[in-house]
């Protein structure tokens, strides 16, 4: 399995991490390679790009963590991307509905269908311990009800007797009703294939599954087949609506093509792949662990993702210092404005929260959009450090020369300045435990109206979260602030959640374990101490 695209990768991905220091030119050369390498391994082309572009963007906009190299933060990011195109999680089949669950098997014939629907149907048995009914729907080619039933016994599940002259949809309904009187958990329909797509296949399927509701509904294709089983579950899915898909013969692929590109191009999880010919001959799909089986890196993930904890605690640890201290400045408001114009300002942060509609339309009504980010922080770089320092030496005049740079009245510079003061006063409050920072928040942003009381007041705990971890006391606050019966999400990246995630404000890409790449923690800048051979921007200056 991936055999060809596993030694492609590896070789271009550790040509990568035995260098010190990576360029753009070095990242762009390596993905023009893995771009190659998929392309051959019959991805497809839509895939392909959508993967590279993805792992560019992430990997320019990286910050290298302490302690790894380059190299290494772009195999992490590629096995991140690899995961996600896989389809982020494994997929299970769902038999969490009243019995007799119904399970339809869709596809073409010589797929692998009949093997596989006897090679589920031993696994939930043995493994699941569910009582398990087989029914061949193929009413054109008595052999294959026999082939069924033969398999059937085989594995040790009963299969639906054989009664001549029936119609697939009156068969199915017959197979429900057995169940339904013999106290099955489980029937599997195996439906009749054909060679190719054509309409009376895809009606009959269709006929069988309005009689019978199942609830799931597998469709098995041949992961030699390629890209066609791809446009096979395209197909089957705009006609039938599938619930997951079967892939079979993965054992003899060592493409991939089907197994990389299905979840991407159809939406739908692959849920099982079939590895042989023999009945145990069945594997779950764990993108994670086929990311690894494909990489071979697995070492290196775990690496960055341990390095990845260690900075997120010493951050924390930092920016929670600053605040206890109370020293909070203006380039740290700037860092946290860049932080909040990336999670979609306060309207998107806001749309990350159950219940807090009614508040969002009032933030996007005062008009707290991420233009006046982009201002306040045009205000705050036309400052000297000094006065980003300390603001206090902010005079009449000073005010008016920041206020010509950044092109923006003198009352502006006024808002800014009571803002810093109001935000830091909050932060010391935050730091000390104290009350009232909703309240600060509010009148922050002048919006301190009383209907926002109670939501503003948890928002500005929010906010707050965002730089050390909200202590259960907010999170609790939070919670009381919604409406009654909703309950807190978990927290937003960059929001006090305990790990960090995708770059700040973009949910991680799929994967369960977040790219360690961008800072988990707003007020902290992209350039971290001790960073090999990195100069600042993407991957360096060129040595
Ligand atoms: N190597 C390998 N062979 C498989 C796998 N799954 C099925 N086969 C073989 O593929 C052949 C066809 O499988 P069937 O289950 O009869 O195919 P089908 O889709 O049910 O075909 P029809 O019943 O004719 O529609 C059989 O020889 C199986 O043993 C697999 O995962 N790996």
């Amino acid at each position: 399995m991936f055999e060809g695209l596993s030694d492609r990768l590896s070789g271009i991905l550790s040509g990568l991490t035995r260098r010190g220091a990576l360029t753009e030119a070095d990242v762009t050369a390596a993905l023009r390679e893995v771009r190659r390498a998929l392309l051959e391994a019959d991805v497809a082309l839509e895939v392909v790009r959508s993967f590279t572009e993805k792992v560019r963007e992430q990997a320019v906009g990286a910050v290298v963590l302490k302690s790894v190299t380059p190299g290494q933060m772009v195999v992490k990011i590629v096995n991140d991307q690899l995961v996600a195109m896989l389809g982020g999680e494994a997929g299970v089949i769902d038999l969490n509905a009243p019995a007799p669950v119904g399970i339809l098997m869709v596809g073409l014939q010589g797929s692998g269908k009949t093997t596989t629907t006897a090679k589920i149907a031993r696994r939930l048995t043995q493994r699941d311990k569910r009582r398990v009914l087989l029914a061949s729907l193929d009413t054109r080619r008595p052999a294959a009800m026999e082939q069924l039933a033969v398999l059937a016994s085989q594995v040790g599940v009963e299969s639906l007797p054989i009664v001549a002259g029936q119609s697939a949809v009156q068969i199915a309904k017959r197979a429900m009703e057995a169940a339904r009187l013999g106290g099955f958990d489980v029937v599997m329909l195996d439906t009749a294939g054909r060679v190719t797509l054509d309409e009376a296949l895809m009606q009959e399927a269709a006929d069988v599954k309005a009689a019978t509701s199942p609830h799931e509904v597998l469709l098995v294709a041949d992961a030699l087949t390629g890209q066609d089983a791809v446009n096979t579950a395209r197909a089957f899915d705009g006609r039938l609506g599938v619930t997951g898909i079967v892939l079979t013969r993965m054992d003899g692929d060592s493409r991939g093509g089907a197994a990389l590109s299905m979840r991407a191009v159809t939406g739908k999880p692959i849920k099982l792949v079939g590895t042989g010919e023999k009945v145990d001959a069945l594997e779950e799909f764990h993108p994670a662990r086929v990311a690894n089986r494909i990489l071979g890196m697995g070492d290196i993930v775990s690496l960055v993702e341990k390095a990845a904890e260690t900075i997120d605690q010493e951050q924390a640890l930092r920016v929670a210092e600053k605040m206890r201290k109370g020293k909070f400045d203006l380039d740290d408001l700037s860092m946290q404005l860049a932080q909040m114009e990336k999670m979609g300002g306060i309207g998107g942060l806001m749309g990350m929260l159950p219940g807090m509609g009614q508040i969002k339309k009032q933030v996007e009504g005062a008009n707290l959009d991420e233009k006046m980010f982009k201002r306040q922080r045009a205000i705050i770089s036309s400052m000297t450090p000094e006065e980003r320092r300390n603001p206090d030496v902010l005079k009449a005049s000073r005010k008016k020369r920041v206020a010509k740079g950044a092109g923006v009245d003198v009352s502006e510079i006024n808002k800014l300045l009571k803002m810093h003061r109001t935000m830091a006063d909050m932060m010391k409050a935050m730091g000390s435990g104290k009350r009232g920072i909703g309240q600060a928040l509010g009148n922050m942003f002048g919006l301190g109206g009383g209907g926002m009381g109670g939501g503003m007041g948890a928002l500005g705990k929010m906010m707050g979260g965002g730089m050390p971890q909200p202590t259960p006391e907010m999170l609790a606050e939070l919670q009381k602030a919604l409406p009654p019966g909703t309950s807190l999400p978990p927290m937003p990246p960059g929001l006090g959640g305990s790990k960090a995630s995708g770059p700040a404000g973009t949910p991680p890409a799929g994967t369960s374990k977040a790219p360690p790449a961008a800072p988990a923690l707003p007020g902290l800048g992209a350039k971290l101490p001790g960073l090999p051979g990195l100069g600042g921007l993407p991957f360096g200056k060129k040595k």
